[in-house]
């Protein structure tokens, strides 16, 4: 989406005297949406970012598991990974269309269906978070909730979906690479990445 940009400035909370920070905050034109890899973390960033904006954070695996009423790993065993994909691209479409701009975490598969992904160009603004494999596995290795890598080397599995799904992912408007550094800094980081881009486009009005 063509984006406008915009500053609000947020008066403190207190009256506001002499030396008073005056926060100023890019106010989002459409949705950003997180795109990425499993660990490259687009729930973890996203929630943070979101509150840095001043905007609300939704996370389409949560929304997916709440009308699912079952956990990811639930709906892909008891429904199948198709059934979860179908709820994953109405669930998308839905929060682009009905919610006002917010920092939405898509799973790691949902820009690689093209319906959705027209709808994310469409509607959004995307954001890849972009992390080499070695990152990757560190940060998936902790938790055991992710159907895709219940294979017999994970790794490999990581590395493939990589080569399929980096080209996909590189249509996003926005890239950041992420590495092993604290989650701050990839926040700092992202945040700069967006406002650089804002600013291009209100330039280029
Ligand atoms: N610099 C960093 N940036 C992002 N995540 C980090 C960083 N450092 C550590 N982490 C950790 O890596 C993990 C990233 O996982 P997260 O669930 O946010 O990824 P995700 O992209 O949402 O994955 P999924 O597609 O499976 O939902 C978290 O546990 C987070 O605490
Ligand atoms: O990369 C993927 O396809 C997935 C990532 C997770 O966020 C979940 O959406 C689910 O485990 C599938
Ligand atoms: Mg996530």
């Amino acid at each position: 989406m063509t984006a406008a940009s915009g500053a609000r400035v947020e008066a403190p909370e207190s009256a506001a005297g002499p030396s008073d920070p005056i926060r100023v905050h890019p106010v989002l034109p459409c949705t950003l949406v997180l795109v990425g890899l499993m660990g490259a973390g687009k729930s973890s960033i996203g929630r943070r970012l979101a509150q840095r904006l001043g905007v609300d954070f939704v996370d389409a695996d949560a929304e997916i598991e709440a009308a699912a009423g079952r956990t990811i790993p639930e709906i892909f065993q008891e429904l199948g990974e198709p059934a979860f994909r179908d709820g994953e691209r109405r669930v998308i479409r839905r929060l682009l269309e009905d919610r006002t701009p917010h920092v939405l975490a898509t799973g790691g598969g949902a820009f690689m269906a093209p319906d959705t992904r027209e709808a994310i160009k469409e509607k959004g603004l995307s954001l890849w978070l972009k992390a080499d494999l070695d990152t990757l596995f560190e940060r998936v290795a902790r938790r055991s909730n992710r159907p895709l890598l219940k294979t017999a080397d994970p790794k490999e599995t990581l590395r493939n979906l990589m080569a399929i799904r980096y080209p996909v992912y590189a249509e996003a408007d926005i890239v950041v690479e992420t590495r092993r550094v604290p989650i701050e800094t990839t926040v700092e980081k992202v945040y700069q990445a967006l406002v650089a881009h804002l600013n291009q486009c209100h330039l280029n009005q």
